[in-house]
Formats: C-alpha cells, structure tokens, sequence
C-alpha cells in the first residue's frame, strides 16, 4: 500500500504538471515507530528497479513480511515489562533511551515479532523504520536510521550515542545481539546533508534531476517541529487523530511520564513530547453524543455547549470542580485501560471525590473532554517552561495548534484559558499537512546550508510569520488559569486513582 502511494503521489503531482527537474532535494516524514521487515533481496531489488514497472511490482519479494506493525499497536505490554526491568527501573529505562517502554516503540515490537514468527524474524535481513524506509525507496538502497526517529525506538542510548547493547540483546533474545544489530545497521548522527542520490527509477519515470540529493528522513513529529522556525518555549499541539504535544529545549530531563528525542536537525537539542491517542476521536465521541448541529458545521453544538459551560463546570467557586478523563481507547499517559472517569473536587484541589453514576450529562462533557486534555498537557509539561517574561508565570510562550482539531476556535480559546501562551495561541496555517511541510523544510536546510548554520536560521530568512500564522487566542488570562493551576494537583491525584484501581482489580 506505501509502495503503491508513492507512485500514485508522484504521477498525481507530474500530472499536475509539477516541475521534478528543479528538484534539488528530498526529504520526508514517516508515522513514528513503525517497522518494515526486509528479505535478503530487498537491497538488490532496490537498486534494479526498472522505470517501466511500478514500485510494486519492482519490489516484490523484498520483504520478509508485507506489514508494518503501526502506533496504534498495544499487544506488547508483556516486553514493555521486560525492556522497564531490564536496566533497573522505568526511570533509568527513560534516562537512557528517553522514553520508558511503551507498547508502540519498536524495540517491544521486534520484541514480540521475532517471538510470534522466528522463521520470518531469521529471514529478515534489514528492519527499518518507516522513515528510513520511505528514504530507501527514494534512494535505492536501504537508508540508514535518522537520528531523531532513532529515539523512538526504546533501543538507543541517547547521551551515548550508540545502541544498547543490554537492550538490543532483550529484544533479539536467543537470535542473539549481532543478528539484531546486523538487522538495525548504522544510525546517521547527522540530521542534515544528503545521503546520496535519487535512484535512477525516479529519474527515468518521473524526470526528477539524477544529482537530487536525498537528505535523512524523519518521524512524523520531529518533522512537525520543523514546520516553522520555532524558539526555545514555544510549543506546537498537534490535534489530529493523535494529540502530541511538542516543545524544541536544551534541557535533556527524562522522565517515565513523557518523551525525550534529538532533535531532528541540531545536535544537543532535543525534543520533548507527549501523546495521546484519545485526541481526535474522542472528541467526535463526545460531539456525536449531543444533538446534532443545526448548521453545516458538526462542531457547532459541541463549540457552543463547551463555551457556555463555566470552568470546571462551577458556576460559582463553592461548587466542585468537575474533572474527566474520556478514553474510548486505551490511553498512553496515563496508561490506563478504556474507561470514561468523572470526578469532582473542591476549587483548591481537596475533597477529590468518584462522581455518582447518572450525575453528569452528555451537555457537561464537551467542555471537560477539552479540559480534560489540555490539563493532562499542563501537568506533564509545566517543569519544562518557564516565565517567557517577568509579567507571566512559567508557561509556553507562543501555542501553535496544528492538524485538523486546530481549526476549532472552541478548541483555540479552552488551550489559552488552560494552557496559557504568554504571547497567544496561533493556528499554523501551512496547509493541510505540517508534518510534510517540515519534512519539505528539512530537504531545503539539509541540502542548502551553509558551514554551521541551524535550521531555524536557514529557514527563518525565507518564513514570511504573516502568510503562516494566524493568532486565534489571547492565550495567558491570569485568572481562569489560576483555577485551572489550583485543580492540577486533583488532575494527577485522579490519574493515580484511577490506575492504582486497575492495578487492584
Ligand atoms: N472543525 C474541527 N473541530 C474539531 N476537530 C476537527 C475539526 N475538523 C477536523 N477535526 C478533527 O481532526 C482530526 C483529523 O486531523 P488530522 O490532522 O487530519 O489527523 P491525522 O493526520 O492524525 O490523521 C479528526 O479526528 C477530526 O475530528
Ligand atoms: O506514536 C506517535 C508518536 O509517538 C504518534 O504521534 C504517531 O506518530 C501518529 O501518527 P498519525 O496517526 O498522526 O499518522
């Protein structure tokens, strides 16, 4: 099916008359955490592709297996156990790799591939990501993996800047450490430059120039912060299916509760992120819940309700707080099963109480799905940022919503009355896709640099801020915030609750 779409991509843009001769450079982003299982022919078929036929066709045989186990993948909580255990502790887990075990990152996932189906994990001759994937299709030999989407994987020691070997040697159990690391290959320290040329299949079928460099591709979120110069505390929330929240910081503080990356393009940068999987869906959830809207927009009646319901739903302060969690999936943070959990508490945090059956109403959830959400993003990512200027509590500085949840302004307004933004809350209005526009952004810089120069300074002098962003919220309003902060410590509390309530039952 990738195979297919890349064709289709490509003779949809030539016969939309699109240039391929001016293209100097390529680069791309690829879902995050994927795997591609290669047979002992994949490099060889490769690199004999033939313009004549399609990628499909050129390449069958080269994989030991035809799918590509996805994100969305929660089958392996038993090797996320192993892979928490196998250096002590989930934090120490966290401080090496940047993440603690998670059932999509790639290392569990190989894990339970090779212990499902040993014949087709012996026969597999290169596992890729599905970045460096894309980018071996686009360069005709397998590519090796990018340094940020590396960090996806549980297997990379960041601060050394090598594999693992204790955990290269869990996930490859009796196949042993150098079978696994055969597999793996090399991890390319450099974000930027190119890794060679365009395969000539592209060249041929398609006229892209046969000097096209192709530079590393990367993970659909490393791309997305590359889809604007960011600065230091500026922060993007990516409303799509997934919610991720992601900041670029210099500060590496690992911790079992979210993600640590390098950055895709400067080395001793990083890249903290959250994600979600109840983002997109469980927000149509909760709207297809309520009367449908009487106008062309489904969101109106779910707009409408979540901006007249108070804060917290307390329409004066003595009342209790309502606090949600809405999971009509399992969740990532916290990892906790599918479950609708309504609580109250006091304005101050206290008094945190499981609600009755039967006493909130579908009308109450609109506002606290929202809520909900954003106050997951604020706890987990308060210790990151601090005061953008004397006059603002410790907070992002500018919010770039991305992705197709950013075009609700409910949605805009609930992120600066909970999260802040000490200069607003922007829409990042790039198209539909900011993750391939990063991806574009990162082809530009790779190949076009100059001796030492970032990212965010090579493309910042062609970003043109008022064709991009649009502000869609004032952001920090001292008040309702404050609220929102006074009922964090409840928000954790509940989280707590509700796990240590599964691990009981
Ligand atoms: N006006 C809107 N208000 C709220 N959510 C929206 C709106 N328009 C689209 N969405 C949501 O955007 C999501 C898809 O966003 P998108 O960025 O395309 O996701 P992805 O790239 O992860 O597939 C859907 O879940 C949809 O509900
Ligand atoms: O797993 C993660 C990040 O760790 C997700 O953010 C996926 O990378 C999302 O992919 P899409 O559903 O947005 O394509």
């Amino acid at each position: 099916m990738w195979l297919a779409a890349i064709d289709l991509v490509l003779s949809r843009l030539r016969d939309a008359g699109c240039s391929f001769a001016r293209i100097k450079g390529i680069s791309g982003a690829g879902q995050q955490h994927g795997s591609v299982y290669w047979s002992a022919n994949g490099e060889l078929l490769l690199g004999a592709l033939k313009e004549d036929g399609s990628l499909v066709e050129g390449l069958e045989g080269a994989f030991a297996w035809e799918f590509s186990p996805n994100w969305q993948d929660a089958s392996t909580q038993a090797e996320c156990d192993a892979f928490d255990e196998v250096l002590g502790s989930k934090e120490r887990l966290a401080e090496v790799t940047g993440s603690k075990a998670h059932h999509r990152f790639t290392g569990p996932q190989i894990m339970r591939f090779r212990k499902l189906r040993p014949e087709v994990y012996r026969q597999t001759s290169r596992i890729t990501l599905v970045s460096s994937f894309l980018a071996s299709v686009f360069l005709g030999k397998i590519a090796p993996f990018d340094i940020s989407d590396v960090c996806g994987m549980n297997l990379w020691d960041i601060k050394a800047g090598a594999w693992s070997e204790p955990l290269l040697t869990l996930a490859a159990g009796s196949d042993g450490l150098m079978s696994l690391r055969s597999k793996l290959g090399i991890v390319r320290e450099e974000g930027g430059g190119r890794m060679g040329s365009i395969s000539s299949y592209f060249v041929k079928k398609y006229g892209f120039p046969s000097d096209c460099g192709i530079a590393p591709f990367t993970g659909d979120n490393p791309s997305t912060i590359l889809a604007l110069p960011l600065r230091p505390l500026d922060a993007i929330v990516s409303l799509g299916t997934s919610t991720t929240f992601l900041m670029s910081t210099p500060k590496y503080i690992p911790d079992p509760a979210y993600h640590f990356f390098n950055h895709p393009t400067t080395a001793g940068l990083y890249m903290f992120m959250l994600c979600y999987k109840n983002g997109g869906l469980a927000r149509e959830k909760v709207r297809d819940a309520l009367a449908p809207s009487t106008t062309a927009d489904p969101w109106d009646t779910f707009n409408k309700l979540a901006l007249a319901t108070p804060p917290l739903g307390q329409a004066s302060q003595d009342d209790p707080a309502k606090l949600e969690l809405f999971f009509p999936l399992p969740e990532i943070v916290p990892n906790v099963r599918a479950g609708t959990y309504r609580y109250t508490c006091a304005s101050n945090s206290l008094n945190l109480q499981e609600s009755a059956e039967g006493t909130w109403t579908p009308k109450d959830d609109a506002r606290a799905i929202l809520e909900s959400q954003i106050l997951s993003l604020r706890l987990r990512s308060h210790n990151l940022v601090v005061s953008a200027t004397p006059s603002r509590p410790p907070q992002p500085r500018r919010i770039y919503l991305v992705g197709g949840g950013s075009l609700n302004p409910a949605i805009a307004r609930l992120v600066g009355e909970v999260l802040g933004g000490a200069e607003g809350v922007y829409k990042l209005d790039v198209g539909g896709n900011t993750c391939a526009l990063g991806g574009a952004y990162k082809a530009v810089w790779a190949i076009e640099h100059s001796e030492g120069e970032s990212f965010e300074t090579c493309i910042g002098e062609r970003w043109r801020e008022s064709e991009a962003v649009e502000k869609v919220d004032v952001g920090y309003r001292e008040e309702v915030w404050g609220r929102y902060g006074d009922v964090l410590g409840a928000f954790g509390e509940m989280e707590q609750r509700v796990l240590a309530e599964q691990v009981s039952v």
